[in-house]
């Protein structure tokens, strides 16, 4: 977008230039002659060097400033200090290239891309930054022939060169330094570079200055750039280059907005939650309000439920149903399906289970205990209370447990896979292995929970729904097969074994079901949470005789 300067449009005005022969034909006026609409302009012939070493130079700028009505001092001239390179050739020489580089190993599946990163050490930040590869252009030499020799340097990689920007300017407040953005495309599939990728990620061909800071290229994957982004800052504390943090955020918008307009379902939403702590954006509180107060579900992505940490959880689940002889895998009585339970973060899974799988399923708990505190800010948030975390405040003992589940594959005879009820606790996050079945009764009528990839399905249990006098919704749900009555499930879905793992937050054990001032939860008089969850879940036998709702709640299935 062309933004045009207000002020040079009103100067133009004035001055009588607004004749329509002098317009171009965009519309948008240019001032070409020289007059006080040129201004600000810096003034070099009176540049004073402050202080200069072989690489850098500091200097004062003077420039000049259009006269302001309110100044009567009528000063007009102004001193700004920037920093230039002392290789600089002239005021517009480009000094660097940035280079994009994407490793293609399949040309035919770009989701296994990944993007060449550098980590060195950086005096200025006193650590280790994660930045794009660069490097300073030599005299004579182009960009594209510069970005080739940095990369194939710096990486041991070589790139096709497959676009080179206008100069672009990397801090313009402090210097003029300016880089142009070359894209490149790795072909992994070459000799050269599938040898060079055996090797470690130091590789030899460094020299002097980039050998003493350390430099190391990493790759990190195209998919899911953004928190890969997060997770090295986290763990290794290092410095994330502002462009490529803008990447990794324009990525990820991307993908956000393609996933959106492909699924606007109002009855089941696809919100992205943005952030993993504190306090979330008003907006996302609101959108996450209004469709748990509506269907009562809803489709969130969330910067820790990773894609990564996703498949691993349903690996880690599909393993472990399979064990045999364990007692932790228990038949359900009525269900086609198997399912353990796992409670806290000290999982005890009695088999021959691996220790990683265990780790896989720890991880997902963990991801999912710090989005529950924000999702349950943002219902605190949405329905308006003055105390944002009085719902955290209550899951604070983190009582909440992990259903791994693994539904029989069956025929078109085959009924519900698992039988209608609402969830008990609080909220629900559910994630599965994108096997169909999953039916809400919304406004009178079984409907299919879409399956998004990468995110996760969000419920309200019988607690909050109470606790909030029915403004949300804790409703029925199932997961139906073909003979199921008023199913739209296909017959393919029940062919095959169907993985999920539902993740259940409780309140705190001594809270009671009935907050103050409230009306007690139908059937469930004077217990507290403990009580409660024996009642509603059968205990935790394998009898599983609990009760499946609550009898508002069979009112609303009619
Ligand atoms: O497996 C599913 O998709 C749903 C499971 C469920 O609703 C539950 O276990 O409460
Ligand atoms: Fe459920």
């Amino acid at each position: 977008m062309l933004v045009v300067n207000r002020r040079l449009l009103l100067t133009t005005l004035s001055t009588g230039l607004r004749t329509p022969h002098l317009l171009p034909r965009s519309g948008i006026r240019f001032n070409s002659m020289s007059s006080s609409s040129d201004l600000p302009r810096v003034d070099f012939s009176q540049t004073e060097t402050v202080g200069s070493t072989r690489w850098m130079r500091l200097e004062t700028l003077s420039y000049h400033v259009a006269p302001d009505p309110n100044d009567a001092s009528g000063d007009t001239l102004r001193k700004w200090d920037r920093a230039v390179r002392t290789t600089k050739k002239s005021e517009d020489a480009v000094d660097a290239v940035v280079i994009l580089a994407i490793l293609r190993y399949d040309l035919s599946d770009p989701s296994k891309d990944e993007i060449v990163c550098v980590k060195q050490f950086r005096p200025p930040v006193n650590g280790y930054t994660i930045e794009l590869p660069a490097g300073l252009i030599d005299p004579n030499e182009d960009p594209a022939a510069a970005a080739e020799r940095e990369f194939k340097e710096e990486t041991g990689y070589i790139g096709k060169v497959l676009s080179v920007s206008p100069p672009s300017y990397l801090s313009p407040g402090l210097t003029n330094e300016s880089a142009c953005m070359v894209k490149m495309e790795v072909d992994m599939t070459l000799e050269h570079n599938a040898k060079n990728h055996e090797r470690t990620e130091s590789h030899d061909g460094l020299e002097g200055c980039e050998k003493d800071r350390g430099l190391e290229k990493l790759l990190l994957p195209k998919v899911g750039f953004l928190n890969a982004l997060h997770d090295l800052q986290k763990k290794d504390g290092v410095k994330i280059f502002a462009a490529l943090y803008s990447l990794a955020l324009c990525l990820k918008v991307c993908k956000d907005t393609i996933i959106t307009s492909q699924h606007p379902s109002k009855m089941f939403p696809l919100v992205n939650l943005e952030t993993s702590v504190g306090v979330p954006p008003m907006e996302v509180a609101q959108k996450i309000t209004t469709a748990l107060k509506g269907s009562g579900f809803l489709i969130l992505t969330a910067p820790e439920l990773t894609s990564q940490l996703q498949k691993r959880a349903i690996r880690a689940a599909s393993k472990i149903l399979d064990t045999k002889q364990s007692s932790t895998v228990i038949s359900h009585p009525t269900d086609p399906k198997i399912y353990a339970m796992l409670h806290g973060l000290d999982f005890n899974v009695d088999g021959d289970v691996s220790q990683d799988y265990i780790q896989d399923l720890k991880d997902w708990y963990g991801a999912l205990r710090s989005t529950k505190d924000v999702l349950l800010r943002c219902i605190a948030i949405g329905l308006g209370m003055n105390e944002p975390d009085f719902f955290v405040n209550l899951h604070n003992e983190h009582n909440d447990s992990l259903r791994l589940l693994k539904y029989h594959p069956g025929d078109e005879n085959t009924g519900n896979r698992c039988k209608e009820h609402s969830d008990y606790g609080t909220l629900t996050l559910l994630l599965t292995d994108g096997v169909g079945g999953l039916e809400a009764f919304v406004d009178g009528k079984w409907r299919s929970v879409p399956y998004i990839k990468d995110a996760v399905v969000v419920n309200i249990g019988s607690i909050l729904s109470h606790w909030t006098r029915h403004e949300l919704s804790a409703t029925l749900h199932r997961v139906a097969a073909p003979a199921s009555v008023g199913s739209n499930t296909l017959k393919k879905a029940v062919s095959v074994p169907r993985i999920s793992l539902a993740y259940f937050a409780d309140p705190n054990r001594d809270v009671s079901t009935t907050l103050q001032g409230q009306e007690e939860l139908v059937g469930a008089s004077d217990m507290n949470i403990s009580e409660y969850i024996q009642w509603r879940s059968g205990g935790s036998g394998s009898d599983r005789d609990g009760v499946a709702f609550t009898s508002g709640e069979k009112d609303r299935l009619g």
